[in-house]
Formats: structure tokens, C-alpha cells, sequence
């Protein structure tokens, strides 16, 4: 499994201002554009081959001025565009310009035809955009993202793509379809749901020296298993079903029976001691032939089982049945997951809407997972809108309704009631079919019944949602065609294979091992401040990384994840 074990922390652009701020001193645009240029150098088709940067008015365009003189130094025949004012640069860029100009650099006003591309930077606009892009600075990201398929060459982002919100993920205008982004600092949300995934290819990330962490709280973090990994303890010996918990499933009203199935098999196979379901359709089979581990009841019988945690929704269609059934489960203090057609009812019901809030006055547990057209239901809006801010929606679901809520689709969000909200990087367009949704109500109600609190479970859930279907891609199977069902087994597999955290890291282990030998809790604590967390191969030469020994190409075999000590300033996502 290749998917992140940590979570790193995101910045809105309002929130990197600060840093920004704390760190004044400090020459970051030389080392954003120094970091540009030696990923670019990485990138190139040819050593000093044709690179062409775009060049924009604000301080993005500093650091291509930054990296174009380094890429001149370096033997590479640079041509900048800028498109503004030089006058009107801002500080720092224009001492960048200054600088490039001083050591022969020129800047053009249009794109030069003659040259076969090996690389183009994108430095139009980074976190500062303020309106869609258009005009000339739209022409010059057409023409960017046209000159690259047609010469095969990279588009590196320097920060973010042109066009590209960094806060929310959704493209303003033209926008730059980069195949490569480098992002400063630290991470954007933006970068990784909506829109975010597909136009900033893939995402590397030069902390220059900062730690931002110690100059600025994030708005958010990035899923890890870390953020969970405290509840995958292993099995004790002396355990029986009933330490794992009773999975319940409210649903598959006439015709929709299915829903129900998968969610149960992956209740199962995610570790739920015994699982029941409750099928609404009274045609429906007594038996899942597929899985008789299922115990099928009457929607009653199911509500008067002794659940440890119960999820309400898949196929459960609108009826007044289906609506009183809900009421009941809304009174049940276990902790109560909705999605699905259970969602459209709580969209259109004020008494159901009454019930969940009362459910938090009592301290009991609700998870709300609508995909974006679910959650416009809740929120009274409209799909477009939830996707323009996928985080303000989920956040504004989570408090309007006194629930964690999920926002599926490319980068879920998970946004919890007192403010925190995550963003999911696993995953994969492959679970665009039917049912994934059911699977994954299944593994997070699994997780709920073993007595996961509500955040871990969904963290958890969404995470290896995803990872299982990239596994499922990755062995050959999708993403085209990839079915529901086919997820299950792979997310049985990506849960057991997740690091528990009392498993030694990897590199701090050999020294934390032969400490806590030599019984010497000092040494233990050594081992550990100087291991890089979480595990790596590298370890130590991921500890610190001097400059010059930067691996450039982003998929050399080094430690994607920052060191304990902050000092590595080179991770990939
Ligand atoms: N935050 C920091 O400390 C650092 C920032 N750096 C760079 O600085 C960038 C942010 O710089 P800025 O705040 O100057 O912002 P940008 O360079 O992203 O863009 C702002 C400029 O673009 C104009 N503009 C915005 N939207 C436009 C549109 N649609 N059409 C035409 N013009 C538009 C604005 O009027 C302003 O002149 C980051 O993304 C990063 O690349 C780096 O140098 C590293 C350090
Ligand atoms: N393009 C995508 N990238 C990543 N994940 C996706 C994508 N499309 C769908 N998914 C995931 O697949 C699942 C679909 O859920 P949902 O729409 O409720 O499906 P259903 O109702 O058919 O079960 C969600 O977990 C969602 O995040
Ligand atoms: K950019």
C-alpha cells in the first residue's frame, strides 16, 4: 500500500499570509525559485533544453524570475514571458526581475514560436488570485496547456496552477492543466479535492527551512493513517465476536436490496463482529447466498437488535415507511450513521432534522455522508455550489446539523462540528460507479461498531476507501469497469496492512529496539526524536537534506513524508 501513513497540514491562503508575515526575514522567493528550478531541472526532456516560463504580476511571478535565472545559470535556454507592468511588481518580484535582467535575462511579451518545448513553468498566479482568469493571461494559459500536449513536455505549477482556487479546489476561468506542481511552504487544500487533483498533476512540496506548523495553526490537514492509527490495535488472544461489535444496516426497499448487501459484506469484512440488516422490500431474500455471514431481518427486528452501531440510507428509498423507521433509529443513543436516501429525508423532514440535532444534546454519535448533490439537498443549495467550497459546505453540514460529515467525490472532505476539516488523497476515479458509496457507509458503520469513536472511524473509512480502490486499479483491475463489491476484499486488505501505532517505525526501530534492550528510556527517547516518522527506507539520510544533495526528481526513493525534526525541506505527495 503507497498510500500516506502522515497527515500534513494545509493552509488557506489567508492562513499562509501569516506565515508569510512571521517569516519576513527570510528569502523565500530565492529558495521557492531555487526549489522550482531544481524540479525543473529533474523535469526537462533535454538537458538545456527549451524552457518557457510565464511570468505573472504578483509575487509567483518572483519566483519565476527566480527559477529562470537559475535554469539560465544552469545551461537551460529560457524564455520568460511576463505580461504586466515591471513597474508595478511587487517588492521582492521585482528585485527577482532585477536580478534575472542584471545577469542577461530578458522578458518577452509573447510566446516565441520557433523552439521544440522540453519544459514549461507556469508562474502566472499562485495563492493570489483574486477573479477568474481571462483576457490575455487566459490566452497565455491556453496556450500553455496546448503547447505542452502538442510538444509532450511537462507543465510544472510553481505553488498552484494559474486559474486553479488554492483554497477551494475550484478553477476560476482558464486554468493551467499542469502535470507537475511544486507548492511552497506548505499545502493548499485546494490542491486535493475538486478540481484540485486533476489540473496539478503531481504535487511536490519545498517546505523552504520553514516548519510552518510552529509559525501558523492549519486550516486543515491532509488524511493519514497517523490521525487514526492509535485504533488499530492488534486482536487480543482472549476475544470472541462479541468484542467486535453488532453492525446494523436500515435499507434496500423494493428493487434497492442490493445497497444494503454491499454495505453488510463490508461491514464484514471490515472487522464487524456479526452484522445485521434490515431490509425494508418484504419481497426480499432471507439470505445473501454470497455472504450467508449476514443475518437478514424484518426493519423492526433489526431496530430491536442490540446494535453497537447502525447505518440507515442505502436503497431505503422515501418511503412513509422508510421515514418512521428513521425516526426510530434517530432515537437509539448508539452512534448512527445516514447516507443515502436516509439523507434525502432528512433533507425534506423538519421532524427528522429535530431528531438528529436532539441527538447531539444527548452526546450521541451522527455521521452524515451525502455526496455533493446529497449535501445541496441539505443545504438547500445547489450541487455548483457545494462544489465551489466542498470544505465550506462540509463544515457548514457538520454545524447546521450537530454531526461529522462527510463530502464525497475527488478529495472528500471530513469536517467535524467544532471546526477541524480534513481532505482525503487516496482515492481514485474508478469509484465513480454505482454502489461505492454503499461500501464505504459499510466499512465506516464496521468500524463505528468496534467501538471507533465517530472522527477515527470516518478518517479511517474514507481513507482506506480510497486506497482500495487505487489498489484495485493498480492490479489491474480498473478503472474502467471497477465494480463496488470488488473494493471490499481490498479494503480488508489496505486495514490489515495499516501500520497499528504501537508498531515500531521502521527507522527508529533497530536504535528504539536496542535502547529499549539496553533498558534506557533515554535512548528510546533519542531514537525517536532523531528517527524520521513515519516509517522510511532512507532514514537516516532523510534526516537532513543539504541542498546540494536534494534528490531532484521527485520520484527518487526518499522519504515522502517531512522528519520529525522538520529539517527535510523536499517530500512528495
Ligand atoms: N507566501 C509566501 O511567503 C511566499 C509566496 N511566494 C509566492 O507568492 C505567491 C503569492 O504572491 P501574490 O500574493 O503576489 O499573488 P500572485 O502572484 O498569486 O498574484 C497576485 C497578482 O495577480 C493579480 N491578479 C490576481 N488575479 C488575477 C486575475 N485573474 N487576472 C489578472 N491579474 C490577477 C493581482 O492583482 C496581483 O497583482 C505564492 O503563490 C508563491 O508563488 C513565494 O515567493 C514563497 C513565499
Ligand atoms: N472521481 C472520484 N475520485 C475519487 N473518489 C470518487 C470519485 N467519484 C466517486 N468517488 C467516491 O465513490 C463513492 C461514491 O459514493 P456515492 O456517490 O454515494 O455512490 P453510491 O450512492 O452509488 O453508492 C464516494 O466515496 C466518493 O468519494
Ligand atoms: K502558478
Amino acid at each position: 500500500m503507497t498510500t500516506p501513513i502522515r497527515s500534513e497540514p494545509l493552509y488557506r491562503a489567508a492562513d499562509l499570509r501569516r506565515i508569510e508575515a512571521a517569516a519576513a526575514a527570510q528569502p523565500l522567493m530565492q529558495r521557492a525559485g531555487e526549489a522550482a528550478a531544481d524540479l525543473a531541472t529533474s523535469l526537462s526532456r533535454f538537458e538545456g533544453g527549451a524552457v518557457l516560463i510565464l511570468a505573472g504580476p504578483g509575487n509567483n511571478g518572483g519566483d519565476a524570475f527566480v527559477a529562470a535565472r537559475h535554469l539560465r545559470q544552469r545551461g537551460f535556454a529560457v524564455s520568460v514571458v511576463f505580461l504586466g507592468e515591471i513597474s508595478r511588481l511587487p517588492e521582492d518580484a521585482a528585485a527577482a526581475y532585477r536580478d534575472f535582467d542584471d545577469d542577461g535575462g530578458s522578458a518577452l511579451e509573447a510566446i516565441p514560436s520557433g523552439p521544440r518545448w522540453s519544459l514549461i513553468v507556469d508562474g502566472l498566479f499562485g495563492i493570489g488570485l483574486q477573479r477568474p482568469v481571462s483576457g490575455p493571461f487566459a490566452a497565455m494559459v491556453t496556450a500553455a496547456n496546448a503547447l505542452a500536449l502538442r510538444h509532450h513536455c511537462p507543465l510544472l505549477a510553481l505553488d498552484c496552477p494559474s486559474g486553479l482556487d488554492a483554497d477551494t479546489g475550484r478553477r476560476c476561468g482558464e486554468t493551467i492543466r499542469a502535470s507537475h506542481t511544486i507548492t511552497f511552504i506548505a499545502g493548499k487544500p485546494g490542491l486535493f479535492t475538486g478540481d484540485g487533483p486533476e489540473y496539478c498533476g503531481s504535487i511536490t512540496h519545498a517546505a523552504l527551512d520553514l516548519h510552518a506548523e510552529r509559525l501558523a495553526p492549519p486550516s486543515a490537514r491532509t488524511i493519514g493513517s497517523d490521525l487514526f492509527a492509535a485504533w488499530l490495535r492488534p486482536r487480543a488472544k482472549n476475544t470472541h465476536k462479541g468484542s467486535f461489535g453488532n453492525a446494523g444496516v436500515l435499507g434496500g426497499a423494493s428493487s434497492m436490496v442490493g445497497a444494503v448487501f454491499l454495505a453488510g459484506r463490508a461491514a464484514l469484512k471490515l472487522g464487524s463482529g456479526r452484522v445485521y440488516l434490515g431490509l425494508i422490500d418484504a419481497r426480499a431474500p432471507a439470505l445473501d447466498p454470497l455472504q450467508p455471514e449476514l443475518m437478514l431481518r424484518r426493519p423492526e427486528a433489526l431496530l430491536a437488535t442490540a446494535l453497537s452501531a447502525l447505518a440507515c440510507g442505502p436503497g431505503m428509498g422515501g418511503s412513509d415507511e422508510a421515514c418512521e423507521l428513521l425516526l426510530r433509529a434517530c432515537a437509539l443513543e448508539l452512534p448512527l450513521l445516514l447516507d443515502a436516501d436516509a439523507l434525502n429525508m432528512l433533507a425534506r423532514e423538519a421532524r427528522l432534522q429535530e431528531a438528529v440535532r436532539a441527538r447531539a444534546h444527548r452526546g450521541a454519535v451522527t455521521l452524515l455522508t451525502p455526496h455533493p448533490t446529497e449535501a445541496a439537498r441539505l443545504l438547500a443549495g445547489d450541487t455548483a455550489q457545494v462544489q465551489a467550497d466542498r470544505a465550506g459546505a462540509a463544515l457548514e453540514l457538520a454545524s447546521r446539523y450537530r454531526a461529522l460529515a462527510v463530502l464525497k467525490g475527488c478529495g472528500t472532505i471530513v469536517a467535524a462540528p467544532d471546526g477541524r476539516w480534513f481532505v482525503n488523497t487516496t482515492g481514485h476515479p474508478a469509484l465513480a460507479t454505482a454502489g461505492t458509496g454503499d461500501v464505504l457507509s459499510g466499512m465506516i458503520v464496521a468500524l463505528l461498531a468496534q467501538g471507533w469513536p465517530g472522527l477515527e472511524a470516518l478518517l479511517a473509512a474514507v481513507h482506506l476507501h480510497g486506497a482500495a480502490a487505487e489498489e484495485r486499479v493498480a492490479s489491474g483491475c480498473g478503472p474502467v469497469g471497477l465494480t463496488a463489491g470488488e473494493i471490499i476484499d481490498s479494503a480488508r486488505l489496505c486495514l490489515n496492512h495499516c501500520p497499528p501505532v504501537s508498531q515500531p517505525l521502521d527507522c527508529a526501530w533497530p536504535l528504539a529496539r536496542r535502547a529499549r534492550l539496553l533498558r534506557s528510556a533515554w535512548l528510546v527517547r533519542v531514537a525517536r526524536r532523531f528517527a524520521c516518522t513515519p516509517p522510511c527506507s532512507s532514514w537516516p539520510r532523510c534526516s537532513f537534506l543539504p541542498r546540494s544533495t536534494r534528490p531532484p526528481n521527485t520520484s527518487a526513493p526518499i522519504s515522502p513524508y517531512r522528519c520529525s525534526s522538520g529539517r527535510a525541506t523536499w517530500c512528495t505527495w
